[in-house]
């Protein structure tokens, strides 16, 4: 007997979901439709007879008919903007094509083209897609998220920006919603959160970038960014909105400015179960690709001296947590802060110099650099390279080209396996070419990337560059937070997630082998994300589910891109 009566879709864990809607309203709702795959009886009792051509395809003709057009498009841009129409048509197809083709459109989706979408968003906007909330009209902030039309238990994610540091592009202004509808497709390709379960936000505060202000096709609010306390009263309404509409969701920060992006995760992550992507997701996926470095080096984290080009919102975020790695290896904290020399744009930090606060624990003495080569002050990357001698250089700076030979063959000079890390996106922005770096030390360096590179042959060997990028990790978290209930993210569960990642990887130790688990296994690195988060979850008492055997859990909640059955009565 079922409680609801037909037509109904009857999902795999037992679920029923009524179909109420019929004919053209059907075929628009992007996660009922499924087009030609339609059978003649559904089209009968779903008001759907004449309004579809009379062939039947099934899931799979239809992912080899979309995968053709899709090759016919021109352009990386064009077929971002393909893939985000199918998005809006007919959801199952657009994740069951991902699947089946992730290594090759992820880079569409996400990073490297999703920056030139968000770039170009207003140029080719043609359907909305999440919650734009604007600060000129904060008293419909929650009947913006209402309209959105999910209730209290139909949310696990939420993404937010405020697109002031899309990427390595900056200020984007409206546009910076494409990140939130791209991270929130990684989640459901990765880890299989289910599509509808998910809001993305943009918090339109206006923009400082003068290209969109002057655009007659921009869509956002025309004015400069606001700052102070405005912004700062429009941001906790919006987290006191959310935690209260959504009490079980997970709220993920995603692109903020440093000063706004540390500043936000330090005011609310004990308030509520929130996590920011850049700073907590990219240290995660970043300490798992060092923690394989060094295996292979066989050395330990607290022996590696780490150079940090950019400590900003990921640089700092990457230090917090090897630094915190060293101290469980038994460094104290200030002895494993030591092992760190970190730049901005004013060069090396040093104290007594003006910097965020978040940076101060990494600034160096004034005594220690009393003698170091500096232009005006500024001590440049290639002389901290040349007197700190690291084994480990991180890249999180936006600056392309920045890990010069001299820079590269410096360090090689005393680090016989040099941890080489260029971590921006997207790949123009990169601080160097993995083919290069691995010609500068003589194949020795061990690399990570923040974009996909392709692999690079050298005599015999071909080295897989891994992709140290987040989407190897907020996806599992994202599961693993929503499976065991969890109340808080902590930074347990990032260390956790980051041994995870880098357990895969243990056997992984012919020369060439990546650092990190492929693009496509992203499904099981996710759930193997998960597992660990709500083990830790459960050890730090902040599970509120009662999980049983966590991973017969994550494995039955990871949604599959498959037609449900259609119940006709
Ligand atoms: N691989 C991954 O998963 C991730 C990569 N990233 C990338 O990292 C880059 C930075 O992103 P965020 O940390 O969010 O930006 P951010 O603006 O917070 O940090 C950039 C930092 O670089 C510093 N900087 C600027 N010019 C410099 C120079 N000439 N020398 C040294 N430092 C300089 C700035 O002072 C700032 O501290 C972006 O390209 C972004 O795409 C960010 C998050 C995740
Ligand atoms: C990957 C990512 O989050 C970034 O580049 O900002
Ligand atoms: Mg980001």
């Amino acid at each position: 007997m079922t409680a609801i009566d037909p037509p109904y879709l009857q999902l795999d864990n037992g679920e029923q979901i009524p179909i109420r809607v019929r004919g053209y309203q059907l075929l628009n709702r992007p996660m009922l439709n499924r087009g030609t795959a339609f059978t003649h009886d559904e089209r009968r009792a779903l008001g759907l007879i004449g309004l579809l051509p009379p062939g039947y395809a099934s899931l799979e003709a239809q992912v080899r008919r979309v995968y053709s057009q899709y090759q016919e498009q021109p352009t990386n841009l064009a077929k971002n903007v393909f893939l985000t129409h199918m998005r809006d048509r007919n959801e199952v197809l657009f994740y069951r094509l991902l699947a089946e083709h992730l290594e090759e459109m992820l880079p569409i989706v996400y990073t490297p083209t999703i920056g030139e979408a968000i770039e170009q968003y207003s140029q080719w906007y043609s359907r909305p897609r999440g919650v734009y909330l604007s600060i000129d009209r904060p008293e419909e902030m929650e009947e913006a998220l209402k309209n959105y039309g999910l209730g209290p238990d139909e949310v696990d994610i939420v993404v937010v920006t405020d697109s002031e540091g899309i990427l390595g592009i900056g200020d984007q202004g409206v546009g910076g919603i494409a990140i939130t509808t791209g991270k929130l497709s990684v989640y459901t390709a990765a880890a299989g959160i289910h599509p509808r379960r998910c809001v993305p936000v943009v918090l339109d505060v206006g923009t400082d970038n003068l290209r969109l202000l002057n655009d007659e096709n921009y869509v956002g609010e025309r004015h400069a960014r606001v700052r102070g306390d405005r912004y700062d009263e429009f941001l906790d309404l919006f987290v006191k909105t959310v935690a209260r509409l959504y009490p079980n969701a997970l709220l993920h920060f995603e692109d903020f400015a440093a000063a706004n992006a540390h500043r936000l995760l330090t005011q609310y992550r004990d308030e509520l179960c929130t996590f920011n992507d850049d700073i907590q997701g990219t240290a995660s996926v970043v300490l798992a690709a060092v923690l394989a470095a060094v295996q292979r080096t066989g050395g330990r984290m607290r022996d590696q001296r780490v150079v940090v080009h950019g400590a900003g919102t990921a640089g700092a975020g990457i230090a917090e947590v090897m630094r915190d790695v060293m101290v469980q290896e038994g460094l104290s904290r200030e002895e494993a802060n030591d092992r760190f020399w970190a730049l901005g744009s004013r060069g090396l930090l040093v104290e007594g110099n003006r910097m965020r606060d978040f940076q101060e624990p990494f600034a160096r003495g004034a005594d220690e650099v009393a003698g170091w080569a500096s232009d005006n002050g500024r001590i440049g990357l290639e002389e901290v390279v040349r007197q700190a001698r690291p084994t480990t250089l991180i890249g999180t700076s936006a600056q392309p080209g920045s890990f010069t030979e001299a820079i590269v063959r410096e360090m090689h000079k005393h680090a016989p396996r040099p941890i080489i890390m260029p971590l921006s996106n997207p790949t123009p922005l990169s601080e160097a070419k993995p083919e290069d770096i691995l010609a500068w030390t003589d194949g020795q360096a061990l690399i990570a990337t923040g974009s996909p590179f392709a692999p690079v042959v050298r005599g015999t060997t071909r080295y897989r560059i891994a992709q140290a990028n987040n989407a190897l990790v907020f996806p599992g978290l994202g599961l693993g937070v929503s499976v065991s209930k969890a109340s808080r993210v902590t930074d347990g569960m990032v260390i956790a997630a980051a041994r995870a990642v880098a357990s895969l990887m243990e056997d992984a130790v012919a020369p060439g082998d990546s650092l990190l688990p492929s693009v496509n296994q992203l499904r099981t690195v996710s759930a193997t994300v998960a597992v660990a988060v709500c083990r830790t979850a459960e050890e730090e008492g902040l599970a509120r589910a009662d999980l049983g055997d966590p991973i017969q859990a994550v494995i039955e909640q990871m949604w599959q891109p498959n037609y449900a059955r259609v119940v006709l009565g």
